[in-house]
This record gives C-alpha cells, structure tokens and sequence, in this order.
C-alpha cells in the first residue's frame, strides 16, 4: 500500500540501485543533484536517482525519516519523491493473528472427514445443500402405479386430506403425520409417494436417509429443521425422507456406541414430528427396505404410526406395470404382455420398466421399428442376468461341462413331480452365470411345502450330480447350487420345521442377514448337542436329494446325453425343444408320506372343499361326501390320495417363486 505525497513518477526506472553512505544520500539532496526519491519509511531505506540519472540506496538511522522528508521537500532538484510506509493489511494481520487458529480447525476437519470414509465431502458440504433438499409439485398420479392397489387404497386418505386440510381440521379427524413405506427396492415407493403429492397437487420435499448421514457433523439437524421450516410454510406438503433406516436405525447400536450425527439427526427428526401437528398440513412418508432395523421410537403413535407394505407385485400386477410402461412405446403386434409377466416373476417394478427398456434399446441399435417378443424376452435374460456374453470364449470341454451341469438340473426338474416346468435352458454365458435353466412357475405361490422344497433340493443338486456321473470329476460350477441348497435345507431344519428329528422349533443360524448387535446373540440360542444335530440333518437332506438326483440321471442318462448334444448344437433350448427332448421321462411319483408327526397320526379326514371344487364335482358326489357312512370316507380318501403328505407348511411368502424358479442357475 503506498501513502502518496505529492505526485508519483517513474522512481528509478528499474536501474539497480548502488549502496551509498547515508552521509552521501544527505549531501546528494543538500547539493540539489537529486531528481526524485523513493522513502521506505519501515526498512528506514531511501531510494534516490539522481539528476545524472545514477540510482543510489541508502539506510538512515530511526527518527532520520522526517527530517529527510524535509530535507527533499526543500530541495529545488527534487521532481517528486514518495514515501513508501509498507503497512500490513487488516486482512492479512488478521490472517495472522489467527493462523494457529485457522490450522488447527483445519487439521479437525481433515481428521472428522477421514472418520467419515475419506472423500472431499467436508470441501464441497455447500455444493450438496444444494441437491439435498429437492422440491417439486409432481406431475404422476396413482394411475402411473400399477399393482399396488393396497398401498393406493391406503394411500387415498392422504391425499383426500392433503387437497383439503381445512374439512378435516374442522371435522377433528385424526389423520397420521407420518406413513412408512416398506418393501424391496424398486417397487415404486418413491413412485407412489410422489403420486400422492401429484394427486393433492402439493409440493414434494425429497431428502435421502443416506444423504443426512453423509454430511458433515450438525449439518444433518439443521437440515432437518429447515426441510420442516419450508415445508411448513407451503403447507400443506409432503416431506419424503428415502432410505429413512440410514438415519433411523436403532440408536445407540451403531458400531463403538453408535453414530453422533445419525442420532442427532434422528432425534431433530422426532422433535419436529411431534412438533408439528394436523393443522400444519404437512406429512411425512418415508421409505425402507429395512424396516426391522428402524428404531422402535419412530414407529410410536403419533409417528410413522401407518406402515404400508410395497410387495413384489404379483402376475396382474406384472401385467399392470407392464403396460403402464408400454405406453407410448412402438410395441409389435406379437408381444402377449400376459406371457412377459408370467415369466418375470419376482421381478420388481424398476425390473420391469428396464425389462421394456432394454427392449426399446435392443430394437433402436437392430434398426427395428417395432418392440417384438423376441426382442423382449432377450431384455427379460438381460435384466435377469446381464447383458448376454458372447465375445467370451469357452473352450469346447467346458461348454460340454456346462452343458452336463444345466441339462443335470433340467432333467432332474423335470422328472420330480413338484418342481417348476422348465422353461428354456442355456449354455451362453450371461453375467456371473456360465449358463442357467430357467424354471417358471405355473403361479405365484406364497406357500411353498416341504416336498416342493425337497423336489427343490433335488434340483439345485442335479447339474453338480451330472457332472459327477458324467466326467467323475465335480467342478467349482457348482459352488452357487451347492450353497443356495445348503440355505435352504438350512432353512427347512432350523426355520421351518421340516426334520422330524428337531421338530417344529426355531432354531437362530445366522442364515438370516445379519445386523446391528442382534447377529452375536444370533449365533447361539442351542447347545453343542443340537448344533450338532442341525447340521446332521442338514447333511441327511442334502444326501437325499443327491442320491435322487443321482438314481433320476442313471436312469435317464441317454436322455441327458441327447439333450446336451442338442445344447451343443444349438446353445439355447426352448420349453418346447426340451420338452420333446424329455419325451421317454416318466414323472417319479409322489414322495414318501412325512414322518414328522412322530406319534401324532394324521387325520384320514380331507380338507373341506372349496366352492369352486365343489362345483367341479357331480351332485352324487357331493350327496356321498356328506352322507358320513364309512363307505363315503373311502372315498374321499381317494380323491385326495397325498392327504399326508402335502402338508403346506410354514410360508416364505412373495419371494419363494424366484427362489424356487426363475432365478437363474448360475455356475459361477
Ligand atoms: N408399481 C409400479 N408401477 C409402475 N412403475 C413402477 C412400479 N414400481 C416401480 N416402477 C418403476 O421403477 C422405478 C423405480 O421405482 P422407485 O424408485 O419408486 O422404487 P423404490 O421402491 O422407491 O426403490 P428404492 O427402494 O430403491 O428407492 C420407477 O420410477 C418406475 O419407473
Ligand atoms: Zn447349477
């Protein structure tokens, strides 16, 4: 900073100055030979050039400045000259003074962002404010949601109030401030929750659980009072918080005594939940895949007190979305949308909106102008598997191996009489997987029996078993079938209580994901003995439905031997293909009665019969089964003739018909 007196001119021109004596500088400006000077009043230097044009420095000694100053003003030589009193900014002396200040918060936050997982985070927290909180008044309505007709139904009431808090206000209406949607990934929770905002035409706040916690220490709370602020001031409205188990886990159970700022998070969140009441017009959804793991406080009454399950959807729902997402779509005359949703059970609504666009995808880069079947059922193997594999070279032995593997598993399907019709089976190496049979299920099945599941084992096993019989040498193919059989015979022991020898009891195995702290007391509920027990009769399940695999393949090998010539051939089999191909197979006959009921013997009475069995039945029929005489009962015997053993038991609801069937084998 220069202090100006007088005017400024070039000072010196950039000559460099040659050192003089002070007693020189002096008489230089008494003598009138100086032509302009430079005074730099803190290094008590001056500067001078002479009328010779000589540059010249010199140092003076402290409380010399003025008297120079005067000594040069009084000069008749003198042009100009300028003082220079180098002066430290505010800015900089504050920098200064505050510097060990300013490293150390530094170094804070350098140690608070590595605890955090590392990443610039702390640098940019400003720039994701901005993305945080998003804020929109949706355009999707309820019918942009297909197969979810429970959770629109109870969804409706919410709407109602949201387009007019004022009737209900007056009315004294309890309306719930919170509502938790829960259910897998991608089946339309966001979906759903922006179509009841699209339905009441009120705003959509939007925040992410995972994004609260990813943010820097206390930003999460605030956050929190400001997405009530805004949304209370544009009431009525709908809060969103997605992926709401990142911040609402059980408190106090995070790893070392659980996470600060999740729980302060948390916590902000529950007092402006019960801050804020009917009359704000604002409404919370939130949504998880776990709401196991939510912490208890949430659920209470007056909180996320409505819970709405968001399922798979069933066959009618498939076909629903399925055509939600058609629309608008050049879709060809072939494509039956009802065989598209029979074969993609288990898959979710973002499965089947990709299912179509893939379809979309495959067509563009054919340079087709229409959607056809075949194309979509290629989208259906991709979303399944991924993208189809085909520069991976396989050596001919190994193709043959697979083909041994898949043809084990379909033959041995095929011939038990509870396992899901083949539906097509490949040796094209798609994903993880090397090839798959695919299984399909006649229906959507939420009860699965214990002969299914034996039928199931049998099957899992059939490709390791071909390899076995065939090569006389197992491979690592079959490390996916032989730990997905294991789980389930697991399952069948210790969940479902499946083995005669434990009976119908529980027993923890840590086969269930494990969470939080509840995994360690998960590990041990039974004693050495019973443990010991558990795993014998997994291991007596497992050899069973080995050896039947084993005895169905030595039967029918010249059957596999011609189905794997034609795999060989022609890499894919359709249902139809292999059907023909498993023409000699005769189906096994029902199993064994169980023998689980250890002293208790079943009831010789059949089920009662359903109206519509009922009205399958001639009028005789049904005069005879009621008649009671023992000659009636023979025959109801006979027409239920696996009475004892077809047990339903214990359900794996939604999820069995992709367990069971159409995932696909994979032999990675
Ligand atoms: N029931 C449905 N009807 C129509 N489309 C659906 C349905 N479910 C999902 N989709 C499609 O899948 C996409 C993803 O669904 P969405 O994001 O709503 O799932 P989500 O349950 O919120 O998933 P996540 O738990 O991963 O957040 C939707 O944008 C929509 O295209
Ligand atoms: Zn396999």
């Amino acid at each position: 900073m220069f202090l100006v007196v007088y005017q400024v001119t070039d000072l010196g021109g950039g000559a460099d100055p040659v050192k003089a004596d002070t007693s020189r500088v002096f008489s230089l400006i008494e003598q009138d030979q100086v032509r302009d000077a430079q005074i730099v009043d803190k290094e008590q230097r001056i500067e001078l050039t002479t009328v010779d044009g000589d540059v010249y420095e010199a140092y003076w000694v402290n409380g010399q400045g003025a008297e120079l100053a005067e000594q040069l003003q009084a000069s008749e030589s003198v042009e100009a000259y300028d003082v220079e009193v180098p002066q430290d900014s505010v800015f900089v002396s504050l920098l200064f003074s505050f510097l060990p200040l300013i490293i150390i918060i530094a170094i804070f936050l350098f140690i608070m962002n590595q605890m955090q997982g590392g990443g610039s985070r702390v640098m940019n927290f400003g720039k994701s404010k901005a993305k945080l909180i998003t804020k929109d008044t949706p355009k999707s309505t309820f019918s942009d949601v297909a197969g979810a007709d429970e959770a629109i139904e109870e969804l409706q009431e919410i709407k109602e109030f949201l387009q007019n808090p004022a009737k209900f206000q007056s009315m004294g209406a309890k309306i719930p401030k919170g509502v938790l949607l829960y259910g897998p990934p991608g089946t339309g929770k966001t979906l759903l929750a922006r179509a009841v905002a699209g339905e009441a035409g009120v705003p959509f706040y939007s925040i992410s659980g995972s994004d609260f916690v990813e943010m820097f220490v206390g930003v999460g709370a605030s956050r929190v009072r400001d997405l009530f602020e805004q949304a209370k001031t544009n009431a009525p409205a709908i809060i969103f918080v997605d992926e709401i188990d990142a911040v609402g886990r059980h408190r106090g159970a995070g790893m070392g005594g659980g996470h600060d700022e999740r729980e302060q998070t948390l916590n902000q969140m529950l007092v402006e939940m019960d801050g804020f009441d009917v009359k704000s017009g604002v409404i919370l959804i939130a949504a998880t895949n776990r709401p196991d793991i939510l912490d208890p406080a949430l659920l209470r009454p007056g909180r996320f007190d409505r819970q709405i399950v968001v399922d798979r959807p069933d066959m009618e729902g498939r076909k629903g979305i399925l055509s939600v997402h058609a629309k608008g779509k050049p879709i060809a005359p072939d494509v039956d949308l009802d065989v598209i949703a029979r074969r993609t059970a288990g898959f979710t609504g973002a499965d089947l909106s990709n299912v179509l666009n893939e379809g979309a995808l495959l067509s563009a880069r054919g340079g087709r102008n229409q959607i056809d079947m075949e194309t979509l059922e290629e989208a259906i193997d991709r979303v399944m598997a991924g993208p189809e594999r085909k520069t991976r070279v396989m050596s001919d032995a190994e193709k043959k191996v697979i083909a041994y593997h898949e043809g084990g598993h379909a033959l041995v399907g095929h011939a038990l009489p509870n396992a899901d019709p083949v539906h097509k089976i490949t040796i094209l190496p798609r994903g993880r997987a090397l090839g798959y049979t695919m299984s399909v299920p006649m229906e959507d099945k939420f009860l699965t029996s214990r002969s299914e599941m034996m039928d199931q084992l049998a099957m899992m096993l059939g490709g390791r078993t071909a390899e076995e019989l065939v090569f006389h040498e197992p491979t690592t193919g079959a490390a996916n079938d032989i730990d997905k059989a294991t789980s389930l015979a697991r399952n069948m022991v210790t969940e479902y209580g499946m083995s005669e020898r434990l009976g119908a009891r529980k027993f923890g195995n840590g086969n269930t994901e494990p969470f939080l702290g509840r995994e360690m007391s998960h590990s041990r509920e039974y004693s050495e003995e019973i443990a010991s027990l558990i795993d014998e009769e997994v291991r007596r399940l497992i050899e069973s439905a080995h050896d039947e695999a084993w005895e169905i393949l030595v039967e029918y090998r010249e059957v596999l031997d011609d189905l794997v010539l034609n795999l060989l051939d022609k890499e894919t089999l359709s249902k139809e293909e292999v059907l023909e191909i498993f023409e000699p197979i005769r189906k096994r006959p029902s199993r064994g009665s169980y023998k689980g009921y250890g002293k208790r013997l079943p009831s010789d009475k059949p089920p009662v019969l359903t109206p519509k069995e009922l009205a399958l039945m001639g009028p005789k029929d049904v005069q005879e089964l009621g008649s009671g005489n023992g000659q009636s009962s023979r025959h109801a015997q006979q027409a239920w003739p696996e009475a004892d053993e077809s047990e339903a038991t214990g359900g794996r609801n939604g999820d069995s018909g992709r367990e069971g069937g159409s995932e696909p084998e994979d032999r990675d």
